[in-house]
Formats: C-alpha cells, sequence, structure tokens
C-alpha cells in the first residue's frame, strides 16, 4: 500500500481521497515548517503532499528514498527544485486551476482595499476616530487596469475589472491577439508602455529568472504619478523597497501585496508605508478553494500511485487514468526494447530513432518514448539512475537526439515499436510488439526476424550460420550449469549471420560468458538481464 505525507495545512477532505484510493496517509500539517523533522522521515514516504510552506529542497529529495510524486495542492511550485526532484524519477505535480478564482477575488479585493483605504480607515474607526476626511478614496469605474500576466489568474482578474467598466491593459509575451480579443483586453508589446497608462497595475506571473524584480525601482519610477500596485503572485517580482519610498514619496498613492520577497514577512520595506495594505499569502485561502485544491491534489496522486496516470505534472508528460491500462504493457515493451538497445550498445550513443508502427502509434506517445528512453539510458547511467521521469533530462544532458515517428502498419504485425540506435560506428535496431495474450516479444532485432519473450536475464549471441552451434551452445551451457528456458533464433541467410536470444533461469556470470563467447561460432556473446 503507497504510502503519503501530508506536510502543510490542507483541506482534510484530502485525507479521505487518499483513504477511499488505498493509499495510506499521514495528516502532520506542522511538519512543512520542520524541514529537519521531515528530512528524517522522508524516507518512509511514496507521495508528499504540500502547500507553500513545506519547502521540497535538493536536500529533502536527497534523503526521499522512496518517494514517486510530490503534488502541490495549489499553483506555484517554486517551493520545490522540480530539476532535483527530475533528476530523481520524481513527479511533480500541481492543481493549477482549483484556486484561480479566488486568488483573483483577492487581487480584486485588494485593488479595491487601496482604492478606498479600507483597512487603514478601518483601524482608525475601530480605534474611535471617525478621520472621514482623512480617508479620500478614487473611483475604479472608467480607471485603467494593468495586467502583467494574463493566464488563468490574470484573465480572470481581467473579466471582473471589465465587469467593474475599467479599461484593462495586459503585458504578456504569451498572450496572443486572438485571446486578448477573446478576453475584451488590449495586448501591450512593453511593460514600461502598460506602466506608463495603467492607474492599477496588478501581477499574475510566475516567479522566473525573467520576472524576478521585473517591477524593479526603475519601473516603480515609471509607474504614472498616483498609481496602485497590486501583488498577488509572487514576492520578489518587484523591488519592495523602491515601492515603499514611492509610497512615501507620493509617487505611488497605494499598494496592496499578498506576498512577499521573504516569507513568512515577519519584517518587510512595505510594513508601515503610507497606504501600504499587506495580507500574509491569503490569495487562495477561502474554504471553496482549499477544498478543491485539497481533493484534486488527492485524486492526482492516487491516481499516480495506484494506476500510473499523470496529470498536471511540471515534469512528465500526462496520462489519464483510461490511458494508463493500455498503455500499461506497451511501456514496459518500450521500457525492455530501450534496455536492451542500452546492453548491447557498447560505443556512446548519439542518436535513438523510435518508430511506431500501426496501431500503437493512435496511443499516447510521450510516456512510451519517456519509458524507452529510460530503459536504454538505465544501463549507461547504472541502476536507480534514471526513470520515465528523469530519462528526457538524462539524454539531453549526453547529448542524445531522441527523434518519434508514426508509421502505417506493414509486415506480419499490425502494430509495433522498432528502436533504431546510431552511434559513431554503426546503427543497430530492435523491434518489439505486444501478442493477443497481453504479453511482449521481440520480433526483431538487426533487421532479422525472430520471436522471444523477454525473460529477467537473457543470452543474446550473433553467430556465424553454420550447423552444429545450437548443439555447441546448448552442450556448453550445459556444462556451464546454465538452464535453457527458451531459445529464439533468427538468420540472415545472404549474409550468413545469425543470432539467438535465450531465456536463462539464472544470471550468466562473466566467466561463464567469456567461455560461452569463445566458442568458434560466435561473434558476440552478452548476458542481458530485464
Ligand atoms: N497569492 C496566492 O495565494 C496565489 C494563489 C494562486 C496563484 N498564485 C500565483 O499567481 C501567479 C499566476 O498564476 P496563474 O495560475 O495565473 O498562472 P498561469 O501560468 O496561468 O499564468 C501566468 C501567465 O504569466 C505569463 N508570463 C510568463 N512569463 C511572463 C513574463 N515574463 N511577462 C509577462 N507575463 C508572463 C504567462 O504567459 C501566463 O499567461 C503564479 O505565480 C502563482 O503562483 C498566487
Ligand atoms: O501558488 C499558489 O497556489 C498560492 O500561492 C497559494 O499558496 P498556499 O497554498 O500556500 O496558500
Amino acid at each position: 500500500m503507497p504510502k503519503v505525507l501530508i506536510s502543510d495545512e490542507l483541506s482534510d477532505a484530502a485525507v479521505q481521497i487518499f483513504k477511499d484510493a488505498g493509499v495510506e496517509v499521514d495528516f502532520q500539517p506542522k511538519l512543512g515548517k520542520d524541514p529537519a523533522k521531515l528530512a528524517e522521515i522522508i524516507g518512509d514516504y511514496d507521495g508528499l503532499a504540500i502547500r507553500s510552506a513545506t519547502k521540497v529542497t535538493a536536500d529533502l529529495i536527497a534523503k526521499a528514498t522512496n518517494l514517486k510524486v510530490v503534488g502541490r495542492a495549489g499553483i506555484g511550485v517554486d517551493n520545490v527544485d522540480i530539476p532535483a526532484a527530475s533528476a530523481k524519477g520524481i513527479v511533480v505535480m500541481n492543481t493549477p486551476f482549483g484556486n484561480s478564482i479566488t486568488t483573483a477575488e483577492h487581487a480584486v479585493a485588494m485593488m479595491f482595499a487601496c482604492a478606498r483605504q479600507i483597512p487603514a480607515a478601518d483601524a482608525s474607526t475601530q480605534a474611535g476616530k471617525w478621520e472621514k476626511s482623512k480617508f479620500m478614496g478614487v473611483e475604479i469605474t472608467g480607471k485603467t487596469l494593468g495586467l502583467i500576466g494574463a493566464g488563468n489568474i490574470g484573465s480572470v482578474v481581467a473579466a471582473r475589472a471589465i465587469g467593474l467598466k475599467m479599461k484593462v491593459i495586459a503585458y504578456d509575451p504569451f498572450l496572443s491577439a486572438e485571446r486578448a480579443q477573446a478576453l475584451g483586453i488590449e495586448r501591450i508589446e512593453e511593460v514600461d508602455d502598460l506602466l506608463a497608462r495603467a492607474d492599477f497595475v496588478t501581477l499574475h506571473v510566475p516567479k522566473t529568472e525573467k520576472t524576478a524584480n521585473i517591477i524593479s525601482a526603475e519601473r516603480v519610477a515609471k509607474m504614472k504619478k498616483g498609481a496602485r500596485l497590486i501583488n498577488c503572485a509572487r514576492g520578489g517580482l518587484v523591488d519592495e523597497a523602491a515601492v515603499a519610498e514611492a509610497l512615501r514619496s507620493g509617487h505611488l498613492a497605494g499598494a496592496a501585496f499578498d506576498v512577499f520577497s521573504v516569507e513568512p514577512a515577519k519584517e518587510n520595506p512595505l510594513f508601515g508605508a503610507p497606504n501600504a495594505v499587506c495580507t500574509p499569502h491569503l490569495g487562495a485561502s477561502t474554504s471553496e478553494a482549499q477544498e478543491n485544491v485539497a481533493l484534486q491534489v488527492a485524486e492526482q496522486m492516487s491516481d499516480y500511485l495506484m494506476h500510473g496516470a499523470i496529470s498536471n505534472a511540471l515534469n512528465a508528460p500526462s496520462v489519464t487514468a483510461e490511458e494508463a491500462p493500455v498503455l500499461k504493457p506497451w511501456v514496459s515493451l518500450a521500457e525492455t526494447l530501450g534496455s536492451f538497445a542500452g546492453q548491447v550498445t557498447e560505443d556512446p550513443i548519439e542518436e535513438i530513432e523510435i518508430e511506431y508502427v500501426g496501431e500503437v502509434g493512435d496511443l499516447n506517445l510521450k510516456p512510451l518514448t519517456a519509458a524507452l528512453s529510460a530503459g536504454l539510458l538505465k544501463p549507461l547511467v547504472g541502476e536507480g539512475g534514471v526513470n520515465m521521469v528523469s530519462a528526457p533530462v538524462v539524454a539531453r544532458e549526453r547529448g542524445i537526439h531522441i527523434t518519434e515517428s508514426r508509421k502505417d502498419a506493414q509486415g506480419a504485425f499490425g502494430s509495433y515499436i522498432r528502436l533504431i540506435v546510431t552511434t559513431e560506428t554503426l546503427t543497430r535496431s530492435v523491434a518489439g510488439t505486444i501478442y493477443s495474450d497481453g504479453k511482449p516479444r521481440f520480433i526483431q532485432i538487426k533487421g532479422i526476424n525472430l520471436e522471444a519473450e523477454p525473460m529477467k536475464h537473457m543470452l543474446y549471441t550473433t553467430n556465424t550460420d553454420t550447423p552444429g552451434y545450437i548443439g555447441a551452445l546448448g552442450t556448453k551451457l550445459g556444462a556451464l550449469g546454465v538452464n535453457i528456458a527458451t531459445f529464439a533464433l533468427g538468420r540472415e541467410e545472404k549474409s550468413g549471420e545469425a543470432l539467438a536470444l535465450l531465456g536463462v533461469d539464472d544470471n550468466i556470470s562473466e566467466t561463464a560468458l567469456a567461455e560461452i563467447a569463445a566458442l568458434p561460432q560466435i561473434r558476440h556473446a552478452k548476458a542481458l538481464a530485464f
């Protein structure tokens, strides 16, 4: 039974979902704030469900010896070291839509809060002051709202703002003209042009190398005098000290921040600045959003751990729950073919071509290609060093170029996978299919037809096609105490080249292999393990 740890404040609805799916669950919502304790126990878990408090660092991942999936109940995954997770084969998934509306509503609430100074007016009124003339505000109607980032949350904010009779302009390099038109907003090519026009600027981008400090001190200075800035996206997008200074100088009339460069924010340059409205990362904190993301993350993680279905992963191809069982035998075949090629190829691999022939080409090929690449790279990288998640990264790091193509059915088999591996000196191919019994078969090696069911231990030989070879090999294996389970042969009549693929009961030792390879008919012998 897979075991999941919930280390942040998730709605307890998630616990029931895990249990119902047959996943053991440990609910320790304070653990995210205790990294040492978390590191001590993480090795026991197959899954880790988090929000933003838990920091999934490379150090934590190194200790997570059984971890298969990290599920983020929310959107931002900047608290997860995704390259480290990918390198270890851990799927990282989030819930990209569950809290978008809630967060957009918070941004709109923050816009109103700083347009009418509601928090300060509230504090003053509750202190018995009645400072009616102190809290002069501005109308939102007819004002220009500048969105930086018009993705899921930004586009909900746009819709709400249009409803409030605002003019909405947006800077987002990935926003198409068609999408902007559909949203009823104006696309702006340069951030600075947006800042020069907007009365309110609101950020809705992830924090990346490109967006870090996107509202720098220089850009704060370029904002319209009297403008207001809202950040409900991520800390680190804005130069907070420059904004505080602009509030004091009167260049900006308000700033409303839900997120800060250091969190939890116990102190910050914005605290105490005039008309600075601050909330403690509450964007996603509604009962509706928390229920949504908790249920969704628990479902996604359970589907992966129990059935291999992958959704909303940041570092792995998607596989639906319907696809997973259909793909399963093909994923296993792909990994076996890759493993065969990886074990018999001695030179550095330059290129891998994968042909999906016939009906298999209609399946979701990404997981098949990833599994095949993992099988192929495993013998080169070492056991445990690569899997479906990390294989594309490892292949890229090693300069191995992978291509895939779909082909119409040809030959005796309606559907099969053929892998062609190119090294500096040679090109080799291997093909396999799934029989109607649901089991995989090798059907061709080096262009030579044969039929062999993959087994845990196998012996592969290439040999001259001369009489007596089978007898000599059988006798030699008998003398070495190697029991033959299956024996498949193939040959190319014209070239006189032949090959054999045998299933054997146990691993063949190196000494035994050397004796086998010394048979006069043998060109090459290799002990294989799957
Ligand atoms: N305050 C909270 O509690 C809270 C809650 C949810 C999400 N968030 C944060 O809100 C942000 C937006 O979330 P989302 O769901 O809308 O994400 P999204 O991926 O749907 O949208 C992000 C948009 O940013 C755009 N973008 C990327 N690089 C850009 C750049 N350099 N300049 C301008 N635009 C750029 C993308 O094209 C995309 O349209 C994320 O950082 C997320 O973590 C915060
Ligand atoms: O990215 C997100 O989903 C938000 O920042 C929410 O974070 P939280 O789950 O820690 O509230």
